[in-house]
């Protein structure tokens, strides 16, 4: 498991893409809405926009500043062009669009269907609005996300992928349920998998079985689909370890809105699991992930014989920089020392476990080694450097290390403590172990 973790942005929100297409055109002739929506999107995700209210202006901006458009937002009522052709002027240039429309009708309906836009909104108040921005911030997750679909029908599987391309997806694709489990195996950033039922080699619930073995619910969301008339399919799906399914024919709404609600619950679970485990100053794992996935990694170690390294380290006199340089330059020296374990010990697992103090376990290297790169990012710290690296502080710190055998983590946890109490006493900035 890579324990490394940089400054996360997880539980941020997303905002407009870097680069050329970052714009959303917003085409509606009502002055007003343009500018609320526009608003909305520049507070929400820092969105610039583009506004036309006419199809004309439309064009002309479609003309001219198209590669800067990554969504649109379309009235399909306007006053020169009654009859959603404005939808047809966007889909042309491969823009995910959403429609606003006064009343739904089958053209609307048709329109979606034909993949010329990715949903569309009542405009009714505030809350159809919100539901616009929402859309907005999905598309801008999207961006580059994998997503695999497994069909042996190439039409079915032509039809999902137009679908799902067209609101900013990675979208993989494999034809029969074993090339849909190298496919996982190749890629695990693949976050979604729309598994069909009925496939040669191996089927959708052989698949899910064995995509479960490989990843939990907590990376990779499935979605089982068939067109069998079995009513126990859609249960066996999601027995076998699916998160959803979906029965054929489906209507386009019902996929989008499926996969939607996957890809956040995906997003939610993640979130919980940064906000559980990793210390939001720093970046870095908290007390609590240090001790649950340091127990694992020790446990392993010492089945397969190998020897773990773990050591405790402390900022020296750090009340001090408190007290002279004030809490916010204290807040940079705590940064600024995480990022620097970070950067020289990527393969060991890191973590604040207190105000100023550290705590990392490796089972890579035996003691002798660990000690030798320990003493050596100590005796360089005031030279290395960060963008949290707080001018004119003199930074210094202790370090106890202990490894070996021993059956219990906390023996060793335990005795490294020791010896940190050891290097304080003996004048700090120092290494003892
Ligand atoms: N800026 C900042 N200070 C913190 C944080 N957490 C704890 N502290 C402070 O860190 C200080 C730790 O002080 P001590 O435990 O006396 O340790 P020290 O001054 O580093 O002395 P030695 O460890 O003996 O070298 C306390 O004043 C805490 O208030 C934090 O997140 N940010």
């Amino acid at each position: 498991m890579n324990t490394k973790l940089r400054y996360s942005d997880r539980g941020q929100r997303p905002s407009a893409p870097q680069g050329a297409r970052r714009h959303v055109l917003i085409i509606e002739d009502q002055r007003s809405l343009s500018e609320m929506l526009a608003s909305l999107l520049q507070a929400n995700w820092q969105c610039p926009t583009l506004i036309a209210a006419t199809f004309t202006e439309a064009r002309q901006l479609l003309d001219t500043r198209a590669d800067e458009i990554f969504a649109a937002v379309c009235d399909v009522n306007l006053p020169d062009a009654p009859y959603g052709e404005v939808i047809d002027l966007v889909a042309a240039q491969h823009i995910p669009a959403i429609a606003l429309t006064g009343t739904i009708t089958n053209d609307i309906r048709q329109m979606m269907m034909q993949g010329q836009i990715v949903d569309y909104v009542l405009k009714k108040g505030l809350p159809s609005f919100d539901y616009v921005v929402q859309w907005v911030g999905r598309l801008l997750r999207n961006t580059g996300l994998k997503v695999l679909v497994a069909d042996d029908s190439p039409s079915s599987l032509e039809i999902i992928r137009r679908m799902l391309g067209m609101q900013g997806l990675n979208v993989q694709v494999a034809h029969n349920g074993r090339e849909a489990l190298a496919a996982l195996q190749a890629q695990p950033d693949i976050k979604l998998v729309l598994v069909d039922y009925n496939m040669p080699l191996v089927d959708g619930f052989e698949f899910v079985m064995e995509a479960r073995r490989m990843m939990g619910k907590e990376r990779l969301a499935i979605i089982g689909i068939s067109g069998e008339d079995h009513s126990d399919i859609s249960a066996r799906f999601l027995k076998h370890g699916a998160n959803d399914f979906i029965s054929k024919p489906y209507s386009f709404e019902e996929m989008t809105c499926r996969v939607n609600q996957n890809l956040e619950m995906l997003e939610l679970m993640d979130n919980l699991h940064h906000l559980a485990n990793v210390d939001e100053l720093t970046g870095l794992y908290n007390r609590r992930f240090f001790f649950e996935q340091g127990y694992l990694r020790h446990q392993q170690a010492h089945r397969q014989g190998h020897p773990v390294v773990v050591a405790m380290l402390d900022i020296d006199h750090f009340k001090s920089i408190n007290d002279q340089y004030g809490h916010a330059h204290g807040d940079k020296v705590i940064r600024h020392v995480a990022s620097c374990l970070l950067k020289h010990f990527p393969d060991t697992l890191v973590a604040r476990i207190g105000g100023e103090e550290f705590a990392m376990l490796c089972d890579q290297q035996a003691l002798p080694a660990m000690r030798d790169r320990l003493e050596t990012f100590r005796e360089a710290l005031p030279r290395h450097s960060s963008e949290d690296a707080p001018a004119g502080v003199p930074i210094s710190i202790s370090i106890g290390v202990h490894g070996g055998h021993h059956p219990e983590m906390n023996a060793l946890l335990r005795a490294a403590d020791k010896r940190l109490y050891e290097a304080k006493a003996n004048g700090r900035n120092r290494l003892e172990g």
